[in-house]
């Protein structure tokens, strides 16, 4: 038992505890003022080494090759990832480029260079790049190191690796070039063949309804984060928009906005080239996951519930070669027939897929493919509007406040029909944004407002969910 005159006053204990204080603060700051920071940092590493020495570390080899002789995954994963991390003591990275699959530069770690990266909050991983020559044949053995606490054996396996391959999946997805596949067709038969898709159309550069364009991607943004609940509800991932509207409204450069929105290829399926639909169907089975099927103009393209058999009559005659391929080889196949086989070819075979059809006349479509569940989204694209105008004011004359003949044009856009792909063309023409919107007054003024056969001009951009 301690008497009270031998416990330490509280006042005591606390001054004895700002001296302390104050003399590791005094020690800190002589520290800091004496030794450069280079030297710090270099004491510090020291000790955290000497520290490291005692703690019961594994380490994971990432070798280039499995041992079954094809790549490892991880290895190529982990050289992917590692670009995003850098270390304050990274000294050498490889840098690359490779002109035509991935935008950008790539960056690797070089032989020798170690990266550290924090996990589920705060376990330290190690990761070095090692190239190492062997004796022998002096042939090149390539690997990753990473060095962890040992406890962490089963997160890292099971969660941290994962992790890795998951964001080395989405980055090269990011950098990775998108391609557009349109029909070839050689000696071989009827194939895909494919270009690197270099179409600028994005969402922001698109001259729509802001409310309009912002129901597009909210409902292909809810479309790509949905797998499980279409999984759920036995429903194949697809999804169908049907876009209509006069020429030069910008239909097309909608379908490479979302192309570029999603970072999805393009399959461009010309139907009128497609003879039998056994090579339909090889079509089809040759896209992609993560892809954007487009049927353009499918009211011209190809009349289909007129594929009708008509055998050797047909193949005799030279006349109407459209008419001719789109009915020979003994198929019939209806609009509704194409639209069941997609959806059982994709149901069975495919995921994050997307297709889109386009019209200048929906009104001339098969109700087959206006039948409610058929295409998700109806999306009428219209004659420029105010709005719409403003947009491509904003990315051809890089006008981005207000003009003082915006009320004038405003007020004639709402009497001439223009199409976005006119007002775009108008203001190309011109360097200086002010004679340019001169002109384009001159243009809507002499515009006589034309009776157009495809569309009322008060149902601009709608769109109609089924
Ligand atoms: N809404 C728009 N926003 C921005 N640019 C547009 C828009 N509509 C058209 N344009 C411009 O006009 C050009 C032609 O447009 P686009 O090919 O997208 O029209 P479309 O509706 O597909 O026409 P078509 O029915 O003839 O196929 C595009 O290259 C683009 O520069
Ligand atoms: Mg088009």
């Amino acid at each position: 038992m301690f008497s009270t005159k031998e416990m330490p006053s509280p006042s005591s204990l606390f001054s004895a505890f700002a001296s302390i204080t104050a003399s590791v603060m005094f020690l800190q700051s002589m520290l800091h003022q004496i030794l450069p920071q280079q030297l710090r940092d270099y004491l510090i590493s020291v000790l955290q080494n000497l520290f490291k020495a005692h703690t019961p570390m594994l380490t994971f080899v990432f070798n280039e090759d499995n041992e079954l002789g094809g790549l490892n995954d991880i290895y190529y994963a982990a050289g992917v990832y590692l670009e995003t991390l850098r270390g304050p003591n990274t000294k050498r990275l490889n840098v690359s480029k490779s002109p035509k699959e991935v935008k950008g530069l790539i960056f690797r770690l070089e032989d020798g260079e170690t990266v550290t990266d924090l996990f589920d909050g705060g376990i330290e991983l190690h990761w070095t790049f090692v190239c190492s020559k062997s004796d022998k044949d002096s042939s090149e053995k390539r690997y990753y190191e990473l060095s962890f606490h040992n406890k962490y054996e089963d997160k890292v396996s099971n969660s941290y690796i994962p992790f890795v391959l998951d964001r080395a999946k989405a980055i090269g997805e990011e950098k990775r070039v998108l391609k557009m596949h349109t029909l070839n067709n050689s000696y071989k038969g009827i194939g895909w063949q494919s270009i690197n898709l270099d179409h600028p159309a994005t969402f922001e550069t698109l001259a729509m309804d802001l409310n309009k364009k912002d129901d597009i991607m909210n409902d292909l943004n809810r479309f790509v984060r949905r797998k499980e609940l279409y999984k759920k509800v036995g429903r194949a991932w697809k999804r169908g928009y049907l876009l209509y509207g006069p020429p030069g409204t910008g239909k097309s450069s909608l379908v490479a906005a979302m192309a570029n929105h999603l970072k999805f290829d393009i399959y461009d399926l010309q139907l009128a080239n497609v003879i039998r639909d056994s090579d339909l169907r090889r079509l089809l089975l040759a896209t992609g996951n993560r892809s954007v099927l487009v049927i353009e103009d499918i009211d011209c393209s190809v009349d289909l519930p007129d594929r009708i058999l008509q055998g050797e009559e047909e193949k005799k005659s030279d006349h109407h070669q459209n008419h001719d391929k789109n009915s020979i080889a003994g198929t019939f196949l209806t609009l509704s027939g194409l639209l069941n086989f997609i959806d059982g070819l994709w149901s069975s075979c495919g995921d994050e897929r997307i297709i889109i059809f386009t019209t200048n006349h929906k009104e001339r479509l098969d109700p087959a493919l206006l039948r409610p569940g058929r295409m998700d989204m109806h999306i009428h694209m219209g004659y420029c509007t105010y709005e719409a105008f403003k947009q491509l004011a904003s990315n051809y004359l890089e006008i981005s406040g207000d003009h003082h003949l915006y009320g004038e044009i405003q007020g004639l856009l709402e009497e001439a029909e223009v199409t976005p792909a006119q007002v775009a063309e108008e203001f190309l023409k011109y360097e200086n944004a002010d004679s340019a919107l001169e002109e384009f007054v001159k243009l809507l003024k002499g515009k006589k407002i034309k009776d157009d056969e495809c569309e009322v001009k008060t149902d601009e951009n709608t769109i109609v969910m089924v």
